[in-house]
């Protein structure tokens, strides 16, 4: 078994040609590019998708290899996976040639075997460097080619890092370095993922509105932060890959995104001093207006610099925990503190907020004025209550959402009943049951 620790990027039509160039500047070994034809397999009830597996034989030149890949994680474009791969002799499924633990509880390989039929494929050619960077060797994988389910297909245009041996820090910097050309934007979906998008029909993908965070139940509170940070650029890649594609009202959840990302910081600010984000302020600072401005391309955008560094220079500071030199043993005594307790101190703060914010009947230029702190306040709802029941958080933070939004479209008729309604509801933190 290996675990795959790679960093995908999607590449621009634009930068396909000088890419090559670009890599080729840093001391490497080339391999020449290689044909890989890849065909997935699943069960007519998804077993494998159901269990986070993705099953593949993989034919080049005139060799095969068998791979599955078990759950993992993606981070913004960093994909975290165990692999296992066999060399086989013909492409044939042997799926007792995997270690037996790998498997579900209770799977039968005979008949899963048996079940199992080619569901989509990939086709792509793969031109490979490994690269010598600080003290990393870091695989870099350019591929082109298609994956296909039956007639869907998409093309695929990627650049993937993957760390051989040294510290992620490198891949992360090497990938910083790379971005500085422009051409790349961070891909969160694995190949198999777009597979079987398309073999379920390549449904339009739907915004999602963002939902309450759950850190695991006794989180601390640095599992928190780093949940809450890990929740932001979900919501942010997720919503690029549709803003993309052409949905328009994705921006907004971009923007949305970023606003958890500052709220977050606020949050935490207590315990992770403001030095240790300056970088990363700075950097959001840069590109918050680019996102507000309506008439921005995401073409354009999206695979610019300052554009990626900023979502690169998030995703160094959660895996590589940027903060940690910065804070001392009183501030790093709470960070292990409990989660939830904090979440309850820091939700009475944004009650109180709110609460005196729309204490009185307001006139139309003070709601409006009041609005960035409403909408800082309801993500700072979505980034707090999880350890609460949604039967209980939601009444509470949809009212103050329906406030929000009806000072956002100005639907004046209705700020009254909204503001009474939203300062009617009970605080669900203080109803004193022991969690
Ligand atoms: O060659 P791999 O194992 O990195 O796999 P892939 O075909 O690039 O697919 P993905 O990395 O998207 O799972």
């Amino acid at each position: 078994m290996s675990v795959e620790i790679e960093l995908k990027f999607i590449v621009s039509p634009a930068a396909i040609a000088t890419l090559p160039e670009r890599i080729a500047a840093w001391p490497n070994q080339h391999s020449a590019p290689q044909k890989l034809t890849n065909i997935y397999y699943e069960t007519a009830d998804n077993f494998l998708r159901n269990h986070d597996m993705g099953l593949r034989i993989r034919g080049f030149d005139d060799s095969y290899e068998m791979t599955i890949k078990t759950a993992g994680s993606v981070v913004g474009g960093l994909h975290q996976r165990p692999e296992y791969n066999v060399a086989i002799a013909k492409p044939v499924l042997a799926l007792k040639k995997f270690p037996a633990d790998i498997w579900p509880e209770g799977c039968k390989l005979a008949p899963l075997q048996k079940a199992l039929q080619p569901l989509f494929r990939t086709d792509f050619v793969r031109e490979k460097w490994v690269v010598t960077y600080g003290a990393s060797e870091i695989e870099i994988g350019f591929d082109q080619g298609e994956v296909r389910a039956g007639e869907l297909a998409e093309p695929l245009c990627e650049l993937e890092l993957e760390l051989k041996s040294g510290e992620t820090a490198d891949l992360l910097a090497l990938a910083a370095a790379l971005a500085e050309q422009g051409g790349l934007r961070q891909g969160s979906l694995s190949k198999a993922a777009r597979g079987y998008h398309l073999a379920q029909g390549n449904a339009e993908r739907e915004l999602r509105p963002l939902s309450v965070l759950k850190p695991a139940p006794k989180s601390t509170v640095e599992q928190g932060m780093v949940a809450a940070f890990e929740l932001a650029l979900s919501h942010w890649q997720y919503h690029e890959e549709l803003w993309l594609r052409g949905d328009k009202q994705a921006r907004r959840a971009v923007m949305e995104a970023i606003g958890l990302i500052r709220q977050a910081l606020v949050i935490f600010g207590g315990l992770v001093p403001r030095k240790a984000s300056t970088d990363l302020r700075a950097r959001l600072t840069a590109l918050e207006p680019l996102l507000v401005d309506k008439t921005t391309q995401p073409q354009e955008l999206c695979y610019g610099t300052e554009y990626l560094q900023c979502k690169l220079a998030l995703t160094s500071w959660l895996i590589t925990g940027a903060w940690r030199p910065f804070i001392d043993t009183k501030s790093q005594a709470k960070l292990d503190g409990s989660f939830k307790r904090f979440s309850d101190i820091m939700l009475g703060r944004s009650a109180s907020e709110l609460k005196e914010a729309f204490t009185r009947t307001l006139n139309e230029d003070e709601y409006q004025e009041q609005l960035p702190r409403l909408t800082r306040q309801v993500l700072a709802f979505i980034l707090l209550s999880g350890a609460y029941p949604d039967s209980e958080t939601g009444p509470y933070i949809d009212s103050w959402r329906e406030l929000q939004s009806a000072i956002a479209e100005r639907r004046q008729g209705w700020y009254e009943a909204s503001r009474k309604q939203a300062l009617s509801h009970a605080p669900f933190w203080l109803n004193g049951a022991v969690r």
